[in-house]
């Protein structure tokens, strides 16, 4: 029997709703806590989390509550919250999770200002908890319903991350260890800011042969990043790098490449989240500090802040110099 028996879900949102009906799935009871009393309650009350996951039932084994308390019988907490939340999520619940528990991030994003990885924010938030990150090309409507789907866990300490794994997969959700946690989190931060400029050049009607320019040329930028703060390759190329860029910058179900089309077609974004327009900033900045050049984020960065059009965004990059691939 797994040494992590019940699990904790801070945050539920479409994907911490996604997580903890999969752990529930992989034999835990789970304490699913959301800060929003009204929206625990719904949730508590109808079964089903119509606001952020509509028509997915909660699994029986998933408790929902507001109750801040409960986190404390958890053995190990997911932190299922947007990236420029989990500091202030984290700070939240640090009295009341158990001496030791680990802490896994499963959010996608850089912090704003500190330039922080999200790992980097658990272990200033929560000191004495080892810190995880798990990532990977997953919709939380998948996940939800036990479609397959495979992801990574990371942490420092590999074996953990193994314990981790074992403890939380199912039939439905495949999870594979790491212990190269940056690797694993620029995956998940980057593509965001990658699916937004897909979505916009899907958006203006640019073709499918820009789109795959567009993933190709993004992933070298991720590579470089990625190698530039000691991520290994094979985690760039794997599900947490190219697996989940290939998937949220070509579909219309990833919120960020949504957020991108409207923009291309010149329309309102829809208002649900996405994380790389908070991301996108952080994400040039950090490639100022590291000396790495990323014309597409800088492009879809600036796109976003208004600084130039779509039309002298895509200008930009076609007007770049000719150079050898890399
Ligand atoms: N939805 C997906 O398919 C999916 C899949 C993989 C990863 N992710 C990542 O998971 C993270 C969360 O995304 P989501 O889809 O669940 O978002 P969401 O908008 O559906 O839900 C956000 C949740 O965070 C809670 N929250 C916000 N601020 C908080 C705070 N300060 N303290 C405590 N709780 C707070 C909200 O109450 C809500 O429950 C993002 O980083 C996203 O990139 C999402
Ligand atoms: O809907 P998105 O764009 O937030 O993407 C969800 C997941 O991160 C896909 O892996």
């Amino acid at each position: 029997m797994s040494r992590f028996g019940m699990i904790g879900v801070v945050g539920a949102g479409a994907w911490g709703t996604a997580l903890a009906n999969a752990s529930a799935r992989a034999g835990h009871e789970v304490v699913l806590w959301e800060m929003d009393e009204a929206q625990a309650r719904a949730l508590a009350d109808q079964r089903t989390n119509e606001r952020y996951l509509p028509g997915v039932a909660l699994e029986d084994r998933v408790t929902a509550t507001c109750e801040v308390e409960e986190l404390g019988m958890a053995d190990a907490v997911l932190m299922v919250v947007p990236s420029q939340a989990m500091r202030a999520a984290a700070g939240g619940v640090s009295r009341h999770i158990k001496m030791g528990a680990p802490v896994i991030s499963c959010a996608k994003g850089i912090e704003r200002g500190s330039l922080a990885f999200m790992t980097d924010v658990l272990r200033d938030a929560l000191p004495d908890h080892p810190a995880a990150v798990l990532s990977g090309p997953s919709f939380a409507a998948d996940v939800a319903r036990g479609l397959p789907t495979a992801v990574t866990l990371a942490a420092d300490d590999e074996w953990l991350a193994a314990d981790l794994s074992a403890a939380l997969a199912s039939a439905g959700l495949r999870l594979y260890h790491s212990d190269d946690v940056r690797g694993v989190e620029i995956g998940g931060a980057a593509k965001n800011v990658l699916a937004i400029g897909a979505g916009v050049a899907a958006g203006r009607g640019l073709g499918a042969s820009a789109g795959a320019a567009l993933i190709a040329r993004g992933f070298a930028e991720l590579r470089r990043l990625g190698s530039a703060l000691g991520a290994r390759p094979e985690t760039l190329m794997g599900l947490s790098g190219l697996g989940d860029l290939v998937l949220t910058a070509t579909s219309e179900q990833s919120r960020n490449f949504s957020f991108g089309f409207a923009i291309g077609r010149g329309e309102p974004p829809s208002g649900k989240l996405a994380e790389g327009t908070f991301t996108a900033q952080a994400l040039v900045a950090l490639g100022e500090r590291h000396g790495v050049e990323l014309p597409i984020a800088i492009a879809v960065r600036d796109v976003l802040e208004r600084a130039i059009s779509v039309g002298e965004a895509v200008e930009a990059l076609l007007a770049r110099p000719l150079k050898a691939e890399a």
